[in-house]
């Protein structure tokens, strides 16, 4: 398998607040997959896809793309990757066309292709009707619509999305999803950062987890799951906080996550289940509260990290 990035001993440190983002990262990308960087605010997402682009330096390690070092060669990823930022500026007082028609322009098409470009991501986006409209007129979401356009002007071979579907409604949001997986297929290799683990895991082939800096899961979105498929996931719901906390202490040992005030996740083994069951309904005669139990999703994972576990073992993944 072709590497693309080959990122190797990657640590960040931000010496004005003394923080490590990135803590001696190793990742391989491979040519023509979806990966996607998941883990908790804070983990070091971001921070890492930025050193990718070369918008920050690493404090030690180096990151190959294309076989070149970026640090030596950075107009080597312009030429190669575009990237959706976190908060990414379309050009607001340009109209939509002309934004999209210039940025394609500036990635090297000639006049016609450029125009064709232009038609054809606007179509794709879905915002024909707003093509002769300011962008400062827009909407938000229409807004970072516009933004994917322009990340995908030019047609690279790297996309990088930092959270592509934020404040999209859910109609958009499945456009968004639509156009990255199509890119996909037409050969470009798409890394993503996301919160939206339930709908990135209809797209994605691999997952890198990131918590404190570190990646602590990395696998196929199919070994993932069948990892954590030996478990079942049990949610608790109740009207009162005081059962809450009961129930909470009560399956301490399973490490419950509270979702909210009367919301309650565990991940039980399926031999637990009978008993599990049995407390349960003893519970349930002295508290009110309902209870579900359904396979874990990728979600699970995840939730676990941002309950404060530290290490894929110790998530049992
Ligand atoms: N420019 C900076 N200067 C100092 N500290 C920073 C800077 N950028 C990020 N950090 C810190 O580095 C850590 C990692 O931040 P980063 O933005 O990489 O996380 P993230 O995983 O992308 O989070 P989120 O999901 O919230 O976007 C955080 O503690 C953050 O406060």
């Amino acid at each position: 398998m072709e590497i693309i990035y080959d990122i190797k001993n990657i640590t960040k440190k931000y010496p004005s607040r003394n923080i490590i983002a990135n803590k001696d990262i190793n990742l391989e990308i491979y040519k023509g997959e979806i990966i996607a960087l998941l883990g908790p605010n804070g983990a070091g997402k971001s921070t890492l896809i930025k050193q990718m682009m070369g918008l920050i330096k690493p404090t030690s390690g180096n990151i190959h793309l294309f076989g070149e070092d970026i640090q030596v060669n950075s107009k080597f990823i312009t030429e190669n990757v575009s990237y959706y930022a976190q908060d990414p500026h379309a050009i607001t007082s340009l109209r939509v066309w002309e934004s999209v028609y210039f940025s394609s322009r500036l990635k090297g098409l000639n006049k016609t292709s450029a125009i064709l470009e232009a038609d054809m991501l606007i179509r794709q986006i879905g915002l024909e009707k707003y093509k002769n409209d300011y962008i400062k007129s827009l909407s938000g979401g229409q807004k970072r619509l516009i933004s994917v356009a322009l990340t995908l002007t030019g047609n690279p071979k790297v996309l990088i999305f930092d959270e592509p579907t934020n404040e999209l409604d859910p109609v958009k949001r499945k456009k968004v999803w639509e156009i990255i997986t199509n890119k996909n297929k037409e050969g470009a290799t798409i890394i993503l950062v996301t919160h939206n683990v339930l709908e990135a895991e209809q797209v994605v082939d691999r997952v890198a987890i990131i918590n404190e800096g570190k990646i602590v899961a990395l696998d196929g979105i199919k070994q993932l799951k069948h990892r954590i498929d030996q478990r079942m996931r049990l949610d608790l719901s109740t009207s009162d906080n005081l059962i809450t906390n009961k129930l909470f202490t009560s399956f301490s040992e399973k490490r419950p996550q509270r979702l909210t005030d009367h919301k309650l996740r565990l991940l039980i083994q399926k031999d637990e289940i009978v008993n599990v069951i049995n407390k349960l309904t003893n519970l349930n005669e002295k508290f009110d509260f309902d209870f579900s139990l359904v396979p874990p999703t990728l979600e699970d994972v995840y939730l676990r990290l941002e309950g404060g576990v530290q290490t894929s073992e110790s998530i049992g993944i």
